[in-house]
């Protein structure tokens, strides 16, 4: 993974502080620089990782029915602004062949691709392509719905409001009844 320039980050928020008019010499904000720093390597930590590595284990069950694994929690950052956006993460497959994936991977792909400043369509795009182009699914939907901070707590001020996206390949594009089955699944 490609290091992130720590020392840039510390230097970046230390101007941002001077230039609102803080007093950076005041003890609760002496070591914020150096906070946000660690806390951006933590943030934006899927930048440089491909989401495709978490998707290695896989087991052939003679399973060919729909699989849903929904409400994944996630939080993410608007590369507008550089605020969260947060929410729920669902994911429902097809398998082929009977082969199926672990569940728990789509929990790590999401974070992995989470952890990245990004908009919501792309941040959904980006899962359902990952998993075709792994798991190589008969058909899968991706759908996820989220609240962002650029819209509650500034500009528009909409708290409550809520984006769904929706991401879909394979034979579920042609497959409006399966579609419907999925979003009534995770709506019940
Ligand atoms: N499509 C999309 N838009 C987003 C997402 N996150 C934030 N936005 C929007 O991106 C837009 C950025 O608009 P700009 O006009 O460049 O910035 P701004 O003046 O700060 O916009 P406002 O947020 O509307 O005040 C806003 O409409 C945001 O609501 C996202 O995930 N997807
Ligand atoms: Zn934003």
């Amino acid at each position: 993974m490609k290091k992130m320039n720590n020392e840039k980050i510390k230097n970046a928020v230390q101007m941002i502080l001077e230039a609102i008019g803080e007093d950076t010499s005041r003890e609760g904000i002496l070591d914020t620089p150096e906070r946000v720093a660690k806390m951006y390597e933590e943030l934006f930590s899927g930048l440089h990782t491909d989401p495709k590595e978490c998707f290695s284990t896989s087991f052939c069950d003679d399973h060919e029915e729909l699989v849903l694994v929904k409400d994944i929690a996630f939080h993410s950052i608007c590369e507008h602004h550089l605020v969260p956006f947060y929410g729920k993460a669902h994911f429902a497959y097809i398998p082929k062949d009977g082969r199926v994936t672990g569940i728990g991977n789509f929990a790590k792909a999401l974070e992995v691709v989470a952890k990245r400043p990004q908009i919501q369509e792309r941040m959904t795009s980006t899962l359902a392509n990952t998993i075709d182009e792994t798991v190589d699914p008969i058909g899968i939907m991706v759908v996820i719905e989220a609240e962002h901070m650029c819209m509650t707590m500034r500009g528009v001020k909409k708290p409550g409001s809520k984006t769904v996206t929706t991401a879909v390949r394979g034979s579920l594009k042609n497959d409006s009844a399966a579609r419907s089955e999925i979003l009534s699944l995770i709506h019940q």
